[in-house]
């Protein structure tokens, strides 16, 4: 009786509760604050940095040597920047989207065959982040994707597989260069932290999230105040804003130029680099006129690599570590198992210094 109960508060979808017809309000397992006023604390920011790819990949040295300066400026005061130039085809990123929007179409039941049982099932579709660590939920639903290692794929709507498979394949190659760029702004060679953290057998996941019209978006969120669990993010949508990101206290507003890619720093790279790249705090706001989607892609360690920062910055600048190393694959787990808090997981691996 009692786990009957419990199941019925658990809602299926988002998308099926926002599409009823007449619904004016936000029910009050959606509600987060009756304060949380996103248009007072939103920032439009036009200062968000901006990094031009192909000047990452110039033969020429010193455009290389600019590109990976502002890149480790970027990490290091953001954890957050835009990508330009980055060449995945501007057909491709409309497929992406158009895709993931037909996959949420699909009716409820065929969107369930895909629907996990655990948090590491390389498939899985759901709502909010984790409806059985929650009472409160979140106005998303999202589909949950590992591409690599091993390519898995939801089967429906058909033409999915391939544009899933192309796109991550693309923008692991982009993800990778960042890296290399980022290693070296460490003082790095370029291939260590490739090496280090074994990324030929990278995890990488894609995530669409979905974001239906509100009535009152501004009781709830779309996703909390959260950092994602790997290196690097790459972040493309459907051109609504509403992802806000976290820079010296306040909330900005995220405009993102046209067919660029949005990249956020994780919590693997702010452990690799200790502490010198914090991950980057962001949230999604919802809005009362249009469907959001957004398509992430995490790009993190293979999961078997167990996390530490990078021996030679403990050696070189004589800091201690000041993270527990942890197997990515359990990190993961621990993160995708709870609540999604800010920066609660990422906490827990955090040697306190006096
Ligand atoms: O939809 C967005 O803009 C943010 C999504 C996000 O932060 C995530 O999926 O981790
Ligand atoms: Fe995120």
């Amino acid at each position: 009786m009692t786990d009957m109960k419990a199941t019925a508060l658990k809602p299926s979808n988002i998308k099926q509760l926002a599409g009823s017809p007449n619904l004016r309000f936000v029910p009050s397992n959606y509600v987060h604050s009756t304060n949380l006023n996103h248009d007072d604390d939103g920032d439009d920011s036009n200062s968000i940095p901006i990094i031009d790819f192909s000047l990452l990949t110039s033969c020429d040295p010193n455009q290389r040597s600019t590109a990976i300066h502002q890149l480790g400026k970027s990490c290091q005061d953001w954890g957050f920047f835009m990508v330009v130039n980055h060449g995945i085809p501007d057909n491709l990123m409309k497929a992406v989207i158009d895709c993931t929007d037909e996959f949420f179409n699909l009716p409820d039941e065929e969107k369930q065959e895909f629907s996990g049982k655990h948090v590491l099932d390389p498939v899985r579709y759901g709502t909010s982040f984790n409806t059985s660590a929650e009472n409160l939920f979140f106005w998303r639903d999202f589909l949950k994707v590992f591409v690599h290692p091993h390519f898995h794929s939801p089967t429906k709507p058909q033409a999915y597989r391939d544009v899933v498979l192309e796109y991550s394949k693309k923008l692991r190659e982009v993800a990778r260069k960042l890296l290399g760029g980022v290693s070296e702004s460490l003082g790095l060679a370029e291939s260590y932290l490739d090496k280090a953290l074994d990324l030929e057998s990278g995890l990488q996941v894609f995530v669409g999230n979905y974001y239906p019209p509100c009535p009152q978006p501004e009781l709830t969120m779309g996703m909390p105040p959260h950092s994602d669990h790997g290196l690097l993010t790459l972040l493309i949508s459907n051109q609504v804003g509403g992802l806000q990101v976290q820079h010296q206290g306040k909330w900005i507003n995220v405009n993102a130029l046209p067919n660029s890619l949005l990249v956020n720093t994780g919590d693997h790279l702010e452990i690799f680099s200790n502490g010198k790249y914090k991950s980057n705090v962001h949230r999604a706001v919802v809005n009362n006129k249009v469907t959001r989607i957004s398509v992430v892609t995490a790009h993190g360690p293979s999961l078997e690599t167990i996390v530490r920062p990078a021996s030679p910055l403990i050696e070189k600048e004589n800091s201690p570590s000041a993270y527990i190393p942890m197997k990515y694959k359990d990190y993961l787990e621990l993160q995708q198992s709870n609540q999604l808090d800010a920066k609660s997981c990422l906490d827990r691996v955090k040697i306190p210094r006096n």
